[in-house]
């Protein structure tokens, strides 16, 4: 059975691994495992220890980048760790993160942070199962969370 690892934070504002696992257990038979930390910088290794030594075969890294520029440098550097650690593991990790400012709203930002999350959660699922079915989807203008923006040309 393929174990799939979700990384999350307490700096998030909403319970985005929570939601991941929901989501995953909707539309897949899998093993979970999970790891919180406190904020984005600390996901990278929190990943790399979900493949290393928890037998991860993907992981989900979800975080909320606040709205301040240092919040933007702490998302940045978070991203480029988390490349890192995907690459040196050969494994895939989708990154979740919601900015805080993406939304209008904190209502919105609730609804966003839950759609993207799900919406990365089917994506997983596919990448292990149903790869035919990304294919279909390639260069169809797909976005998480938001809708859909659609290709230019079929
Ligand atoms: C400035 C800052 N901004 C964020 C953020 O926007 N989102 C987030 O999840 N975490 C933030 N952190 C915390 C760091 O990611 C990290 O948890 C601490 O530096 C401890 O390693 C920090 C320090």
């Amino acid at each position: 059975m393929h174990k799939v690892g979700i990384a999350d934070t307490t700096f998030s504002r909403i319970n985005m691994g929570k939601i991941a696992i929901d989501e995953l257990k909707k539309g897949a038979s899998l093993q979970i495992e999970r790891y919180t930390v406190p904020g984005i910088k600390d996901l990278p290794v929190a990943c790399k220890i979900l493949i290393e030594e928890k037998g991860c075969d993907i992981v989900i890294a979800l975080g909320m980048p606040g709205s301040k520029p240092i919040d933007k440098m702490c998302a940045h550097e978070a991203s480029q760790g988390i490349i890192q650690a995907q690459l040196i593991t050969n494994t895939h990790i989708i990154e979740v993160f919601v900015h805080e400012d993406e939304a209008k709203n904190e209502e919105e930002l609730a609804w966003l942070m839950e759609r993207r999350t799900r919406e990365h959660a089917q994506n997983v699922i596919k990448l292990l199962f149903y790869q035919e079915q990304l294919q279909r989807e390639a260069g169809t203008g797909q976005r998480q969370g938001f809708a859909d923006i659609g290709a230019i040309r079929q």
